[in-house]
């Protein structure tokens, strides 16, 4: 075989590698209704399982009776805390050091809290017994309010009283979590107390949650005579699961095995543990037979992991000109009632400390309160695990509120505050190794794209008409430059309950070289399938089409700390390209004593290994491959396989510039978002399709969140928004046309130079969509207005402003 026809471009090209927007081969699945999701799980003599709920938000749990559920016919069995102290397992660990009960135990702490398990033969016999069981409960004061928790006498977290030292330091007060400081506070208020301006502003961004289509679930099936345990679930890191349920239940981990099949939609709401988890492996246990728990939607949103719900201080520093010259964040964190938040072990408020943004800030510091509140725990989701959407939000709405202190352009602030190219690898006030960035190439691109001062000229005619009655619609330019942090991570300093936050690739190259590849990751959309055959491809020169990609099951995969936080890319697409170095390292062995020549003088060609100066004489991949199983290569051992747990030297830093065109009615509140223009860097891109429908889907999000969708409590910590009918999700109808672009930067320590994509366009789109909000009303003097900006908010604020005549 000596054509050199096709050409390395066209072999390049059928390879389908990096760059390719190959279709997601997941779909052809998906699209005819063939995925395998929890719920499709159904085994011999299934059980079902299903929770009594508290009513109440805080309130001691006097009785339980369950004698007239037992009675049910097709009852099997009611669990409460009683049942389970005897195993220890009334309570567990959670991901931030607190711990949490499985079933109430004395007391409830928030409404839709787990109180028994009811476990029947069928769902609905399960659903009618639940409302057999009766709990006698005594009501006690509810604190939903962070600030007037920290002031109050009344004590929630009983389990913890006297003590003063928590998970992250010394506590203040029995209803406080932490405290965490990054910075030079002394330093940061001598800049502030001697700068020409100052401006300080304090924001709420509201509880949220991520509410993806597939609820959280899972199937217990434990095998009495291996004493193996089978444990299907919607998890996002199904080998940290494993461990976890080894350690507190006892099962020795190789006894374990853990499934995460087709997960609907993630967005770090299925990250944490849930009771739910822990019932149905006791439950199987009890009763010898696989159990399964899948939540509704109500249960879904009242209950499991929240996000966000900071409240935000801030004062900003700069000089005339605009300089920024320092920061000061203040952050009161409402964790509910457990500290059940999924950040690294050192990072008890995420990365909150990149709040300093895509801006070159010498002085800074931050500090971060958690308190204990009557709500539902969690704190981990919604595309961004890591509190990286409130940094940015935070930092985004300082520089408007500046810009208007300083009456200046908002784009020209955020320009001449940019960090500048040759200051990468940046080191931030607060603590991080910025790995790259362009800032204002990607921001002049954008600026030039959306017609910038083109837009402003418009915005000013159209507030002169208003003034003059000619109109009643203002119109809002937001904009927003953020700076992401992916790809946790180092594991000097990321770790989960002491897991360091690697990850992992196994590939197997079959003789006929075709392959298969297992991570320890797990896809819940994002195409990983896909994606992650691709980087192969290119690093192992077969063809994307001949490598499957298999993930989240832990008897099969490596180990791998799972998927969220943008870490997939950063971390196991690392250990995938790593990995494939390894195969193509043996492969040039095998490809040099085929050709009789010395390893170093072949070299790899897209999908071969060519003798150097002679190209006719090649080895295919394929050749080679099939040579590793039937030719004895001296030296060697037989077969092409290799494995690769990743370490990242740092975490990757993507950023992105995005511009919203809006126009508000003054008299409806109505919003109507006439362009979007969203730039995304996240370095090599791998499919750009899938990167630009993760860009969509996270707009998408991030426009929700801004302007309507919110976890509201009353007084009495009633979730007022425990159903669709009250918890805002966009359709069709109020999603607009989004224009997408990219610029470029690689990370330089990434092997293949990508960053993750995922979570950045929520990180960035939710301040976009905001500033834009508050840009329409500049002109009439709003400096800030909280989130969720629904119609009637917004009404209100006209209506504050005085716009309504
Ligand atoms: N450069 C680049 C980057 C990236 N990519 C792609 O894209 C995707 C993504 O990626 P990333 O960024 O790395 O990420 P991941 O890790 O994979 O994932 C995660 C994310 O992802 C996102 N997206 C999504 N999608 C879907 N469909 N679903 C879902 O669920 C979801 N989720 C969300 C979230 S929320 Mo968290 O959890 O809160 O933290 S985080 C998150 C994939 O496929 C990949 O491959 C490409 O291509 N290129
Ligand atoms: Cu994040």
């Amino acid at each position: 075989m000596n054509d050199l026809t096709p050409d390395s471009k066209e072999r390049s090209t059928n390879l389908k590698g990096l760059g390719c927007s190959r279709k997601r081969v997941e779909d052809v699945r998906f699209v005819q209704g063939k995925g395998n999701y929890v719920d499709d799980i159904k085994l011999p003599g299934m059980l079902h399982g299903d929770f009594v709920r508290s009513p109440y938000a805080h309130a001691r749990v006097i009785s339980i009776n369950k004698e007239a559920a037992l009675a049910l016919p097709g009852v099997v069995a009611v669990l409460t805390a009683e049942d389970l102290a005897p195993l220890g397992l009334h309570w567990m660990p959670t991901l931030a050091g607190d711990k949490q009960m499985v079933l109430a135990d004395g007391k409830v702490l928030f409404q839709g809290q787990e109180v028994a398990y009811v476990v029947a033969n069928d769902r609905y016999i399960a659903a009618d017994a639940v409302e057999l069981v009766e709990v006698e409960y005594e009501e006690l004061p509810v604190l939903t309010d962070p600030f007037e928790a920290l002031n109050s006498d009344v004590v929630l977290r009983e389990d913890l009283e006297g003590q003063t030292e928590g998970a992250h330091g010394p506590r203040k007060h029995h209803n406080h979590i932490f405290t965490w400081e990054q910075g030079e506070e002394e330093a940061t208020n001598q800049v502030l107390d001697s700068a020409e301006v100052v401006v300080t502003e304090s924001m709420y961004y509201h509880r949220t949650h991520p509410c993806p289509l597939e609820t959280c679930g899972a199937v217990a099936s434990m095998d009495a005579v291996t004493g193996k345990l089978t444990l299907y679930g919607t998890f996002q890191a199904p080998h940290a699961i494993r461990t976890v349920v080894s350690l507190i239940s006892g099962i020795e981990e190789h006894n374990i095995r853990v499934i995460s099949p087709d997960i609907g939609g993630g967005f770090g709401n299925k990250v944490g543990a849930y009771s739910g988890y822990v019932c149905s492996v006791v439950a199987s246990i009890v009763t010898g037979k696989p159990v399964k728990w899948v939540e509704d939607r109500i249960e879904n949103l009242m209950t499991t992991a929240f996000a966000r719900d900071y409240w935000m201080t801030g004062k900003i520093a700069a000089t005339k000109e605009g300089k920024i010259t320092g920061l000061h964040c203040q952050v009161t964190a409402d964790h509910g009632g457990f500290d059940a938040c999924a950040d690294p072990t050192k990072f008890p408020a995420g990365f909150m400390n990149i709040c300093t943004g895509s801006y070159d800030i010498p002085t800074a510091y931050l500090a971060v309160d958690g308190v204990y509140t009557n709500k539902a725990p969690g704190g981990v989701s919604y595309r961004c695990s890591f509190r990286v959407t409130e940094a940015v939000y935070f930092i985004e709405r300082m520089i408007e509120v500046l810009a208007i202190e300083l009456d200046m352009d908002a784009a020209e602030l955020r320009r001449i505050n940019f960090i500048k190219k040759e200051q990468f690898p940046y080191q931030s006030a607060l603590g991080w190794e910025y790995d790259s960035g362009d800032y204002h190439r990607a921001w002049d691109k954008a600026m030039e794209a959306v017609g910038y001062q083109g837009l402003r000229k418009e915005q000013a005619e159209r507030v002169e008409a208003f003034k003059r009655g000619e109109t009643r619609k203002l119109m809002g330019i937001g904009l927003t430059h953020f700076t992401e942090i992916v790809g946790a991570g180092p594991v000097k300093n990321c770790d989960i309950l002491g897991l360091g936050m690697f990850d992992s690739c196994e590939i197997r190259i079959h003789p006929t070289g075709s392959a298969i590849a297992r991570l320890g990751t797990i896809s819940q959309g994002q195409g990983h399938a896909t994606t992650f055959a691709q980087i192969l491809a290119s690093e192992i020169g077969l063809p994307a089409d001949s490598i499957t990609i298999e993930e989240g099951d832990t008897d099969t995969a490596p180990y791998g700390l799972g998927t969220y936080g943008s870490r997939s890319t950063p971390v196991a697409g690392a250990a995938t390209a790593m990995a494939g170095r390894k195969i193509r390292a043996k492969a040039q062995m095998i490809a040099a004593y085929l050709l009789e020549v010395h390893d170093d003088d072949v070299e790899f060609d897209v999908d071969r290994f060519a003798v150097k100066g002679a190209p006719e004489r090649f080895k295919t991949m394929k050749e080679i491959a099939f040579a590793a199983y039937n030719q004895a290569i001296p030296g060697l051992e037989p077969g092409l396989e290799a494995v690769s747990y990743y370490d990242p030297p740092n975490m990757t830093y993507p950023f992105g510039a995005y511009v919203c065109v809006m126009d508000i009615d003054v008299d409806t509140g109505v919003t109507e978002i006439r362009r979007f223009y969203a730039l995304d860097d996240c370095g090599t891109r791998i499919n750009p399709m899938i990167i630009e429908g993760q860009v969509h889907g996270g707009l998408t999000e991030a426009l929700a969140v801004a302007l309507g969708q919110e976890i509201a409590y009353d007084e009495q910590g009633n979730v007022k928004t425990g159903t669709l009918m009250d918890f805002f999700l966009p359709t069709a109808w109020e999603v607009p046309n989004y224009e997408t672009d990219h610029t470029v930067t690689p990370s330089p320590h990434h092997p293949i130079g990508a960053k993750g994509v995922g979570e950045s366009p929520h990180v960035g789109g939710v301040p976009c969509f905001s500033n834009a909000v508050h840009d329409a009303f500049r002109a009439f003097g709003l400096r800030h207005t909280n989130m969720p900006h629904d119609h009637w908010r917004i009404w209100r604020t006209a209506n504050e402003l005085g716009l309504h005549g």
